[in-house]
């Protein structure tokens, strides 16, 4: 059964989602990103994403990681991980994430990358 392919709806532990829409057969892809919560006072707006990840009927339990090219600021985050299936058959995305934000000076340069993690989990749509 074709677990772990990333396209579709997730939404991860802060309340983001996002929408995986087209994946290539070499496991490139893209999509939208919504997140739930910023550091800035730009009004948040759904912001392109593009990855990649190893195909799931080559490799279990596949790694993958992508890019949010943040419209309504001036960053980028660069989100890694990798997508388990537990007990139940539900697939979660274990990811860390490096947020760098946009450094006036390069003495500035060293306060301008956070990291962090996530968890996504598959928003199942209402017929399933
Ligand atoms: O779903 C998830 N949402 C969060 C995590 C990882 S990505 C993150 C959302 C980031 C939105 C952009 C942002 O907050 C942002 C934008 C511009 C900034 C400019 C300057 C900054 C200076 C210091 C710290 C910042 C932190 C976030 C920033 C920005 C800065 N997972």
């Amino acid at each position: 059964v074709k677990k772990c392919s990333l396209t579709g709806r997730w939404v991860n532990d802060l309340g983001s989602n996002m929408t995986i829409m087209t994946m290539k057969s070499n496991g490139d892809f893209a999509g939208i990103y919504y997140t739930a919560v910023s550091a800035t006072t730009k009004k948040i707006e759904r912001s392109p994403l593009l990855g990649s990840q190893h195909q799931p009927y080559l490799l279990k339990q596949p790694t993958f990681g992508f890019t949010v090219h943040w419209t309504f600021s001036d960053s980028i985050t660069v989100f890694t991980g990798q997508c388990f299936v537990d007990e139940d058959g539900k697939e979660v995305l274990k990811t860390m994430w490096l947020l760098r934000s946009h450094a006036d000076k390069p003495i500035d340069d060293w306060k301008a990358t956070l990291v962090g993690y996530n968890e996504f989990k598959r928003l199942e749509s209402p017929m399933e």
